[in-house]
C-alpha cells in the first residue's frame, strides 16, 4: 500500500487552502506543524479520476450574480443553501467562547466564504452576546458584495418564548436579510424531563413562537426541531404542519444527540415530505451532530432525500463531538454532487475554506488533528492531477520517503509524551448496548467471560457476528508523522489484543528488516497469548504486494502466530492498473489468484485478497477478480474505497454487487476498508456491513494516509448502539471499555493527538458548556447524552461533565453551587451571583470552583460596591459591573 498515496489522493485539497492566515496572529500556541499553505484552485470530479489542473479556474472573485434569496424558495431545484452556525452552536463547544470582535471578524471570513445564512448568537443569552450580534447585523449583513450582489442571511436563536424572540428580532432587524430560528425540543425524552410539556402544549409553544415572529416583522422564520432524530414521525409531521400554517419558511430537524445513522436521516426526510401539509411550499433543513461519527454522511442523506438547506459549522466543531462540517459536506457536494447525487451543489467559494478553518481554529483554540478531512495538516498531498506526469513522480518520491521513514525507525526518540489537550483522568469501566430513545447505563455491564467463539478462517460465529480487523499497527502507522518503535508496536499490539480485535494487521514484513523483525515479535508473542478464561487470541495479519517476496516474507514473519493470515493487495482500478501497476487486467487477475496460490502452498490457511481502489473500479471487473481469488484459496475478500471518494449509498450498492455477482463469496468473509478523505468513512463502513459485509478494517483513532482510517471506536460504537436496532442484530466482541486506554496510548506513541471534538474519545465527548444543554443533562442525562462515559472507559461523575463559562446558565450554577454546599433558594441572590459569573466570563473562559467560592463570599461586598440591584438590564440577563473585583480573586 505504500505506492500509492499520491496516486491515491483524489482531492482537490489544493483548492481550499490558502496563504498562511491573512489575520494577525493572536499568539496562540498551534499544537500541530502546518506545512506552509498556498492557494490554488477547485474542480468537480467524477469518482473515476482525482482533479485534473485543466479543471482549475483561476483565481479571481466569481462575478456571476448571486440568485435572489427567497426565505421559502430556492433559485433551483440543486441548489443547497448552507447554513453556518459555527458562531452559535459551533461556539457552544466546550473551551471555544469567542470575544465579540473575533466573532465579528469570524463572520466577515464567513462571507468571504458565502456562507448563504450564518446563525450568529442567542441575543437573548447575554447583553454582550445581544451586542454582538446586533454588531454582526448592522455591518456584515450590510455589505453586499458589489459585483454579485451577495450578502449573507443573519439568523439568530431563539427558544419559544417571546422574550427570546424579541430580543432575536431587536438584534438581527439592522441586517439587509434578517432570520430567526426559533427552536423546541419535539422527543419524548426532552418534552418530559428538559421541557415538562405535553406534546399539545409544544405544538402550541411553536406555532405562537412564529405567529410572534411574524408579528414583530420577520417574513424569514427557520423553524428547528431539536432532537429530532429521537421523535415520532407522526408527531413531527404535526408540529410541523402547525408552524408552515403559521408562517414559517423553513424547517429545520435536528439530530441533536448525533444518533441517527445515514439510512435513517434519509426516511426520515422522505418521511416528512411525504405526510406533512404544506411541506413542499418551505425548505427543509438538516442539523446533525457528530457522536458517532456520521454527521457528515447524514446531511449528505439529508440532502439525497430532498432537503436543500444544511446546518454546519467550521472544523465541524460544536457541542460534544460537533457538528456536521461545511467543509466536509461542501467538497463532498462538489466532488460527488453532480455524479452521485443529482447534481446537487453548493455556493461556497472554497477557495476561501483553509483561511476561515485557520481563523476558527485560533480564535477558538480548537485545534484539529493532523488526519482531519480537508482542513487537516496531513491531507495536503500534491498540487497536480491525477492524470499527469508529476503525479508518477510523487508517487516514486513517496515510496523513497516512506522507505526512509522505514529505516528511520529505530532512531527515533521513543515517546513524545507531550499531550496538546488537557484531557481528564481516565480509568477503565463498563459498556453497556443502547436503544435510541435512552441513553446508555453502567446498569447492563457484563463482564466479558464468555469463551471465543472458534476462529475459521472463511466462516463466522453467527450471521450477525461483526469482525474487527484493527490496522493501527500497518495503515495507521502510515500516517504522516505517524512511524513508531518497534517497542512501540508491540505495546500497542498487547494493548490491542486487550480491546480483543479478531484480527490485527501489524505490518508490512518485506519493507523493511525492522519491520520484519517486529512483525516476528508480535507473532511470536501477543500471538500465541491466549486469554486462558475465554480462549482469546489475536488473528496476526501481515501485508503483501501480490509478489512471492512479500507473501514469503510475510510467512517468515508471521508464521509463528497460533493463527497467522496474509493481506495480498492488488490495484482494480483503471487508472491503478494503468499507472501504478502498468498491467492489464488479465494480468492482475493473474498475480491475485497465483498470489493466493503460493500464500497457501507456503502454509497460510487464513488467506485475505485485497483490492485497492476498489471504489473506483469497475463492478464486473471486481466480481471476476474476486471470483478467481475465491477459487485460488482466498478465505476473506476486500474491496478498499482507498482514495476515499464514496459516498455511503454508493459504497453500500458496491457491496451489495459484487455479494450478489461474485461467484463463490458466499463461502468467504466480505471485509470493507474505507477512507476518510471526504468525512464518510465511518459511514461508509457501516453501509458495507448493511450490505452483507462481515469484517471491517480500521484504525484507532481513524490515523492512517491522509485523512485516515474508519475509526474503529466510532465503526464499533455505532454498530454497539444502533446495530441491535437499525442493523439486524450486528454486532462486534470488542471490549469497549478499553477504547480510551487504547486511543490515548495511539495518540502518545505516534504523537498524533486527537481533536477536542472528536466522536467517541475526543476530550469533548462528554462535557457541556452551554447553558440548556447543561440544564438537560441536569435534568436527565439522556436528552443530551446517547453513550455514557463508561462504556468507553472513562469514568466520570456529573460534575465533571458540566463546566462553566459564558454561556453556562442558572441550573448549572445553581446545582455547582449545591455541589460545595450552597443552597440557593433565594432567586435574588442566585440572580446576582449568576449575574457576577456571567461578568467573570468575560475575562475567563473556564470558570472554577474556587472563582465560584469567591463569587458567593464577595457577593454582598461586590453588590455594595456596584449598588447592583440584580436587576434585569433591558430585558436581558443581568450583567454587574463586578470585574475589577472578582478578576483579583
Ligand atoms: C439548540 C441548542 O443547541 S440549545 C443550546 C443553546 N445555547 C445555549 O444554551 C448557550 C447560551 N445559553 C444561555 O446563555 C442560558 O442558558 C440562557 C440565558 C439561554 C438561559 O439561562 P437560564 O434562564 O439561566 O436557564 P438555564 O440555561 O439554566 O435553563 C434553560 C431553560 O430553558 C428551557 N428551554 C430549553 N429549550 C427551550 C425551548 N426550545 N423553548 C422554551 N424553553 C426552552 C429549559 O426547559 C429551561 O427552563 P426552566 O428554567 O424553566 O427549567
Ligand atoms: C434543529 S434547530 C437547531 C437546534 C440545535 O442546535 C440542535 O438540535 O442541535
Amino acid at each position: 500500500m505504500i505506492s500509492i498515496s499520491c496516486i491515491a489522493s483524489t482531492m482537490a485539497v489544493q483548492s481550499v487552502v490558502h496563504l498562511a492566515s491573512p489575520f494577525p496572529s493572536l499568539g496562540l500556541t498551534r499544537p500541530y506543524k502546518r506545512p506552509s499553505l498556498f492557494t490554488s484552485c477547485c474542480s468537480s470530479l467524477s469518482n473515476k479520476a482525482g482533479t485534473g489542473a485543466t479543471d482549475f479556474k483561476p483565481m479571481l472573485p466569481s462575478v456571476e450574480r448571486w440568485p435572489e434569496y427567497i426565505p421559502n424558495k430556492l433559485p433551483d431545484k440543486n441548489y443547497v443553501r448552507v447554513f453556518d452556525t459555527t458562531l452559535r452552536d459551533g461556539e457552544q463547544s466546550p473551551g471555544a467562547a469567542l470575544t465579540p470582535p473575533q466573532k465579528l471578524e469570524i463572520a466577515r471570513q464567513l462571507s468571504k466564504l458565502r456562507v448563504d445564512i450564518m446563525e450568529v448568537g442567542f441575543p437573548a443569552s447575554s447583553e454582550e452576546e445581544f451586542e454582538t450580534v446586533k454588531t454582526i447585523a448592522k455591518t456584515v449583513g450590510n455589505e453586499v458584495d458589489e459585483e454579485t450582489g451577495y450578502v449573507p442571511v443573519i439568523c439568530a436563536l431563539a427558544r419559544c418564548n417571546h422574550r427570546d424572540i424579541e430580543a432575536v428580532w431587536e438584534a438581527v432587524k439592522y441586517a439587509k436579510r434578517p432570520t430567526i430560528l426559533i427552536f423546541i425540543s419535539t422527543s419524548d425524552i426532552h418534552m418530559k424531563y428538559k421541557l415538562k410539556k405535553t406534546k399539545e402544549e409544544v405544538i402550541q409553544m411553536a406555532v405562537s413562537s412564529v405567529r410572534y415572529a411574524k408579528s414583530l416583522g420577520f417574513n424569514d422564520i427557520q423553524f428547528g426541531c431539536e432532537d429530532a432524530g429521537r421523535s415520532e414521525k407522526e408527531f413531527l409531521c404535526k408540529i410541523l404542519g402547525e408552524t408552515i400554517k403559521a408562517g414559517a419558511t423553513t424547517l429545520n430537524l435536528g439530530d441533536t444527540v448525533g444518533i441517527n445513522m445515514p439510512q435513517e436521516t434519509r426516511e426520515l426526510v422522505s418521511y416528512l415530505k411525504a405526510n406533512t401539509p404544506g411541506i413542499d411550499d418551505v425548505v427543509i433543513s438538516v442539523h446533525c451532530h457528530n457522536d458517532l461519527g456520521v454527521a457528515t454522511a447524514n446531511a449528505i442523506a439529508g440532502i439525497c432525500a430532498g432537503a436543500r438547506q444544511v446546518d454546519v459549522t467550521v472544523n465541524g466543531i460544536g457541542e460534544r463531538s460537533g457538528n456536521a462540517a461545511l467543509e466536509e459536506v461542501v467538497m463532498s457536494l462538489k466532488r460527488r454532487g453532480s455524479h452521485v447525487m443529482d447534481g446537487v451543489y453548493t455556493r461556497i467559494d472554497i477557495r476561501q475554506i483553509l483561511a476561515t478553518s485557520n481563523m476558527v481554529q485560533e480564535y477558538t483554540g480548537l485545534y484539529i488533528q493532523p488526519h482531519k478531512p480537508i482542513v487537516g495538516a496531513n491531507c495536503i498531498i500534491h498540487e497536480s492531477g491525477i492524470h499527469q506526469i508529476p503525479y508518477i513522480k510523487l508517487s516514486k518520491l513517496h515510496m523513497e520517503s516512506y522507505h526512509q521513514k522505514m529505516s528511520r525507525l529505530s532512531s527515533l526518540p521513543s515517546l513524545r509524551l507531550n499531550r496538546p489537550y488537557n484531557k481528564s483522568s481516565l480509568s477503565i469501566s463498563c459498556c453497556s448496548p443502547v436503544s435510541k430513545m435512552g441513553g446508555t447505563s453502567a446498569g447492563d455491564l457484563k463482564p466479558v467471560l464468555e469463551r471465543w467463539p472458534e476462529y475459521i478462517p472463511h466462516k463466522l460465529p453467527d450471521k450477525n457476528y461483526v469482525r474487527v480487523f484493527d490496522t493501527t499497527l500497518r495503515d495507521g502507522e502510515q500516517a504522516p508523522g505517524g512511524a513508531l518503535t518497534p517497542p512501540q508496536k508491540l505495546e500497542i499490539a498487547r494493548q490491542l489484543a486487550k480491546l480483543r480485535v479478531d484480527i490485527m494487521e501489524v505490518g508490512f514484513p518485506v519493507s523493511s528488516e525492522e519491520e520484519f523483525e517486529t512483525v516476528k515479535t508480535i507473532a511470536k508473542t501477543v500471538g500465541n497469548e491466549v486469554d486462558e478464561a475465554t480462549g482469546y487470541v489475536p488473528v496476526i495479519c501481515a501485508i503483501a504486494r501480490s509478489k512471492p517476496e512479500d507473501i514469503e516474507a510475510a510467512w517468515e514473519a508471521v508464521k509463528y502466530a497460533k493463527r497467522p493470515k496474509i493481506l495480498i493487495f492488488t490495484s482494480t482500478s483503471d487508472i491503478h492498473m494503468k499507472y501504478k501497476l502498468k498491467k492489464t487486467k488479465e494480468e492482475v487477475i493473474e498475480m491475485a489468484a497465483s498470489s493466493v496460490k503460493f500464500a497457501k502452498s507456503l502454509g497460510f490457511v487464513d488467506v485475505q485478497l485485497g483490492c485497492e481502489d476498489g471504489g473506483r473500479s469497475e463492478k464486473e471487473f471486481l466480481c471476476k477478480i474476486l471470483g478467481e481469488s475465491i477459487k485460488a484459496g482466498a478465505t476473506t475478500v476486500n474491496v478498499a474505497d482507498t482514495v476515499g471518494i464514496n459516498m455511503p449509498e454508493e459504497y453500500g450498492e458496491l457491496v451489495s454487487y459484487l455479494k450478489a455477482n461474485t461467484p463463490g463469496i458466499d463461502d468467504v468473509i466480505f471485509s470493507v476498508h474505507c477512507h476518510n478523505d471526504l468525512g464518510v468513512a465511518t459511514a461508509n463502513t457501516i453501509a458495507g456491513v448493511c450490505a452483507g459485509a462481515r469484517q471491517v478494517e480500521v484504525t484507532v483513532n481513524g490515523i492512517g494516509e491522509r485523512s485516515g482510517n474508519a475509526p474503529l471506536e466510532e465503526v464499533v460504537m455505532a454498530l454497539k448502539c444502533r446495530g441491535e436496532y437499525l442493523m439486524d442484530g450486528v454486532y462486534t466482541r470488542i471490549d469497549t471499555r478499553q477504547i480510551m486506554a487504547t486511543s490515548q496510548m495511539v495518540q502518545e506513541y505516534t504523537g498524533l493527538f486527537v481533536q477536542p471534538h472528536e466522536p467517541i474519545v475526543g476530550a469533548n465527548c462528554f462535557v457541556h458548556e452551554s447553558g440548556i444543554h447543561q440544564d438537560g443533562i441536569l435534568k436527565n442525562r439522556s436528552t443530551y447524552e446517547i453513550l455514557s462515559p463508561e462504556d468507553v472507559g472513562v469514568v466520570k461523575s456529573q460534575g465533571s461533565s458540566i463546566v462553566l463559562g459564558k454561556l453556562s446558565g442558572r441550573h448549572a450554577v445553581k446545582d455547582r453551587l449545591k455541589e460545595l454546599g450552597y443552597e440557593l433558594d433565594d432567586e435574588k441572590i442566585l440572580n446576582d451571583i449568576f449575574s457576577m459569573f456571567r461578568d467573570l466570563t468575560k475575562q475567563k473562559k473556564r470558570i472554577t470552583v474556587d472563582d465560584l467560592k469567591a463569587l458567593v463570599t464577595c457577593r454582598d461586598e461586590v453588590t455594595s460596591l456596584n449598588g447592583a440591584t440584580g436587576e434585569e438590564t433591558n430585558g436581558y440577563v443581568p450583567i454587574s459591573q463586578v470585574s475589577s473585583v472578582v478578576s483579583n480573586l
